[in-house]
């Protein structure tokens, strides 16, 4: 793992800026080819793509009621653990969805107006669930619960198919689990068009929302607009900001996890102390070749991670924000302050034992979050991601009238005078009656 100044790293992502746009060109060129099939041919190109990019042979992409329940059963039957650590996780997550939902309101600034907001689920939402180089039954949880707790009445999952055409279990059970309507087994480019234009098999939703890989995260640009996103949701991230107090084991295993999910996940360390910054290089060669995923782990390290020495504590937080991190861990000493410094992050961990996989399973708030410095304008997905609002107005006859000139006066300004009719109308009607 590369350890680096802070010159050097900010010299560094300026360079790479430009190379970064051609690699995203060609994969827009992909991406477009099968957003376009899937438009044209529905389930037909789907299945073709999904022959192609998933190894799997399948005939229907629906996944029937009765594999569901097998999967769901075998699960509860064949593996407790698994089964009550789902359950639990659920509930944690439901309960801090909870405290996310909004109510709307409504207020009177004067007697004889009535002023609001009515907040109203989508009808039909679809979560996109990764599902190529791991199986993800906790990305269900996190993206059906607030879902259903915002009230969504269609909630279905894309998941890719394993070679053998079947699901994992645990993401069938997590479903259930957590109250999805219906799930299919497609993936990718083609998985985001077919939940955005619908074909033979899945329906046409109003938003799609989850992570994915870099060909799941474009598709969702792409589509946006015919349909509505969440976020772009792309390859995890961790950015940890750690000092001597913290052991480095702890951070080396903690850039690891999130390092095992993708070859083109990112792990950064920041610190000020240089020599920290070796500890922390000897853990992480050390942890690697101890760990089953260590291929991946190698390469991800290798393209994407780094340990960046900053000056000083203001330093590193002009950095982190810099970088707008999907997740943040602030491990050291004075970690409790310098989230107040903190205006970029997905998600921020605090304190040496809170270990980002803990958010990733089990403490409540949502593992799908913004990544690719998007979190500088985007937020974690929660209920309000499932819900619209619309604003109501009530004003009585007498209101009106006594407003009537003003509004008047700024349509004729407008040059709009069909405005101006519709509220003189009643001005003169009553005018008239009076
Ligand atoms: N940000 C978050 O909240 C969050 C949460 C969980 C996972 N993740 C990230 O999601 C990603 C999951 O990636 P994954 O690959 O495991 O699963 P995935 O389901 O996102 O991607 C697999 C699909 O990609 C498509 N694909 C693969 N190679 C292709 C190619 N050459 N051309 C066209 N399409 C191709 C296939 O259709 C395949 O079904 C990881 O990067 C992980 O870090 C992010
Ligand atoms: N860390 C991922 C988000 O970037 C979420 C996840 C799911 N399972 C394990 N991790
Ligand atoms: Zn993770």
């Amino acid at each position: 793992m590369q350890i680096l100044r802070y010159e050097t790293y900010k010299q560094n992502v300026a360079n790479t800026e430009k190379a970064t746009q051609t690699i995203q060109q060609n994969l827009d060129e992909q991406v477009l080819d099968i957003i376009r099939a899937v438009q044209k041919r529905g389930d037909e190109a789907a299945l073709v793509y999904t022959k192609k990019f998933d190894k799997a042979d399948v005939t229907s992409l629906s996944v029937s009621e009765e594999e569901w329940n097998n999967a769901f059963n075998s699960i509860k039957t064949e593996q407790p653990a698994l089964f009550e650590a789902l359950t639990a996780a659920a509930e944690n997550i439901r309960q801090y969805q909870q405290k996310t939902k909004e109510e709307g309101f409504q207020f009177s600034p004067q007697p004889g107006i009535q002023l609001g907001q009515k907040i109203t689920p989508l009808d039909r939402v679809g979560v996109y669930v990764p599902g190529g180089k791991a199986s993800y039954p906790s990305t269900v949880l996190m993206d059906v619960i607030p879902a259903v707790v915002a009230g969504v009445e269609q909630v279905v999952i894309t998941t890719p198919p394993r070679p053998d055409g079947s699901l994992d279990p645990a993401v069938l059970t997590a479903a259930k689990i957590a109250g999805a309507t219906g799930v299919y087994k497609i993936g990718g480019a083609q998985a985001v068009a077919a939940l955005a234009y619908g074909t033979e098999s899945l329906p046409k939703v109003d938003k799609i929302v989850g992570p994915g890989n870099a060909f799941v995260a474009r598709a969702k640009k792409w589509v946006f607009g015919d349909v509505a996103i969440d976020m772009i949701a792309g390859p995890s991230e961790i950015c940890a900001f750690a000092d001597n107090t913290v052991p480095p084991s702890y951070v080396a295993a903690d850039l690891l996890s999130q390092a095992e999910h993708a070859e083109d996940a990112t792990s950064i360390c920041v610190t000020t102390d240089a020599d920290y910054a070796e500890e922390v290089q000897k853990e992480v060669e050390r942890q690697i070749p101890l760990l089953e995923r260590a291929a991946i782990i190698r390469e991800s390290i290798q393209a994407n991670g780094k340990i960046i020495i900053c000056d000083d504590e203001d330093q590193a937080m002009e950095l982190i924000n810099s970088i707008a991190p999907e997740h943040l861990q602030l491990m050291g000493a004075g970690a409790e302050k310098q989230v107040e410094k903190v205006k970029h992050a997905g998600a921020i961990f605090i304190g040496p034992y809170s270990s980002e996989p803990l958010g990733d399973y089990f403490a409540g708030p949502n593992h799908t979050l913004p990544t690719n410095g998007t979190a500088r304008f985007s937020s974690p997905l929660g209920v309000y991601d499932f819900m619209k609002k619309s604003s109501t107005i009530h004003y009585s006859k007498e209101r009106l009238l006594d407003y009537a000139d003003t509004i008047i006066t700024i349509a004729e300004a407008e040059g709009l005078t069909a405005h101006a009719n519709a509220i003189r109308i009643r001005k003169e009607n009553n005018d008239a009656s009076s």
